[in-house]
C-alpha cells in the first residue's frame, strides 16, 4: 500500500543517500532507507552532544525553513537549536495558521477555501531556503491516502531542495534516530550483561483519542534496520501495525510475555491500521486500560528503561509512578532530539 518515497543511492563517506527527484539529485530524510548507516548517524548525533559547536561554521549562510501544518514543541524547538549550533539561519513558518490554506490535489478547481496550490507554494519556498522541513500529520480518515504519503511527496517533488521530514503521515524519522541515540547513550552508561542479547519492546498504550501510527511505524522501521536487538511489538489483538514496518520483529498480543527480560520499553498509543476492518480508530475495547504500563509490570523486565516520544498524557497513556521513576528516560530522550536533528542537518548540507 505505501510507496517507497524515492529510490536512493549512497555516496561514499556520506551517511544520507541521494534521491532522484525529477531531473535533480538531492538528499532527503524521510525514512530509515534514506540513511546509509544508522549506527554511524547516531554516533554523529552523540558526537554533537559531546561538542555542540564542533561544526559551528559549517552552516554559515545556509537557510533552513521549517514548515508546520500541525502542532509541535520538541521538533520545532530542537531543530531550530540544532540548525543554530551549525551556524544556520532557521526560520519557522506555521503554515497551517499563518499561511494560505494549501491544496495538494491534482487538477482541482480551487473554488473552495484553499487559496494556494502546493505546485506554487513549494517552489517558492524552495527559492527562499536551502533546506526545508515539513510536518504533515495523517487525516486518519483514508488509509490509502495517508499511506501514499502524497503530501510530503508532492512537497519534495515541487520544492527542489533537500527536505527533512518533521513527521509525516506514516513516519517520524527524527524521532526514531533520537530513540536509537538515546538507547546507545544509555547502554554506554549502563551496559547490559555481556552475552545477553539486547531486547527492545514496543508496547501499545491506551489513549482517549486516535493517534497517528507514524511514531510507532518509524520506531519499528528503524530498530529493525539498526539490527542490534531482539525486537518485540506488543499490542491488543487486531491492533497490529502495517507489516511493512513490523517485518523482522516478533508481534505478540501478550504484553506480560513481551516484557520479560526487556532492556527498553517504548510506550506509545496508535490508532488502528485495520481493527475490525477500520482504519484510524481508537482501540477502546474493555481490555484497553489493562495495557497501561505500571511499575509492577516492569518487575518482569531487565530493569528496563522506559521511553516515549512525548507529549504523553499522564494517567492515560503512562502512569505517574513510571514517568516519575528511575526507569524513565523520557526527558533525556526529548533532549536528544537536538543531536539527531543536528546530525541530519549537517549531512544534508
Ligand atoms: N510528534 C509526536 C507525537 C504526535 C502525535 N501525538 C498526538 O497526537 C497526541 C495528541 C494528544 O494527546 O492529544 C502522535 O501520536 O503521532
Ligand atoms: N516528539 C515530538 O515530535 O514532539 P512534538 O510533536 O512536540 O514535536
Amino acid at each position: 500500500m505505501s510507496i517507497n518515497l524515492f529510490p536512493a543511492k549512497a555516496v561514499q563517506g556520506e551517511l544520507i543517500k541521494y534521491s532522484q527527484i525529477g531531473n535533480k539529485q538531492f538528499k532527503i530524510f524521510t525514512k530509515a532507507g534514506d540513511v546509509v548507516d544508522i549506527d554511524a548517524l547516531a554516533n554523529k548525533g552523540l558526537k554533537y552532544k559531546a561538542n555542540p559547536f564542533l561544526d559551528e561554521l559549517k552552516g554559515n549562510h545556509v537557510r533552513v525553513g521549517l514548515l508546520f501544518l500541525n502542532p509541535s514543541m520538541r521538533t520545532r524547538m530542537s531543530t531550530q537549536v540544532a540548525g543554530r549550533n551549525l551556524g544556520m539561519d532557521v526560520i519557522v513558518f506555521n503554515i497551517d495558521k499563518e499561511g494560505w490554506q494549501l491544496e495538494f490535489g491534482d487538477g482541482v478547481v480551487m473554488n473552495g477555501n484553499k487559496a494556494e496550490h502546493i505546485k506554487e507554494a513549494a517552489p517558492v519556498l524552495g527559492s527562499y531556503f536551502d533546506i526545508l522541513g515539513i510536518r504533515t500529520f495523517p487525516s486518519l480518515q483514508n488509509r490509502a491516502e495517508d499511506y501514499s504519503e502524497s503530501y510530503i511527496s508532492e512537497f519534495i517533488k515541487y520544492c527542489g531542495v533537500p527536505v527533512v521530514s518533521l513527521e509525516s503521515a506514516t513516519r517520524h524519522p527524527l524521532q526514531s534516530l533520537t530513540d536509537i541515540i538515546t538507547m546507545k547513550e544509555s547502554l554506554a552508561q549502563q551496559p547490559i550483561t555481556p552475552g545477553k542479547k539486547l531486547k527492545i519492546v514496543h508496547t501499545w498504550a491506551p489513549h482517549i483519542k486516535p493517534c497517528p501510527q507514524a511514531v510507532s511505524n518509524s520506531f519499528c522501521e528503524w530498530v529493525n534496520a539498526w539490527g542490534k536487538a531482539d525486537f518485540v511489538v506488543a499490542n491488543p489483538e487486531g491492533m497490529d501495525l502495517a507489516e511493512e514496518f513490523t517485518k523482522g520483529a516478533t508481534v505478540t498480543h501478550n504484553q506480560e510475555e513481551a516484557l520479560e527480560g526487556a532492556d527498553f520499553v517504548y510506550v506509545k498509543n496508535w490508532s488502528s491500521y485495520d481493527w475490525k476492518g477500520e482504519y484510524g480508530k481508537n482501540y477502546d475495547a474493555p481490555d484497553a486500560s489493562s495495557w497501561l504500563l505500571t511499575l509492577d509490570k516492569l518487575k518482569n523486565t531487565n530493569n528496563a528503561k522506559v521511553m516515549h516520544c512525548l507529549p504523553v498524557r499522564r494517567g492515560v497513556e503512562l502512569t505517574d509512578e513510571v514517568l516519575d521513576s528511575d526507569h524513565s528516560l523520557i526527558t533525556t530522550e526529548a533532549g536528544n532530539r537536538v543531536w539527531a536533528a543536528q546530525a541530519v542537518l549537517s549531512e544534508l548540507l
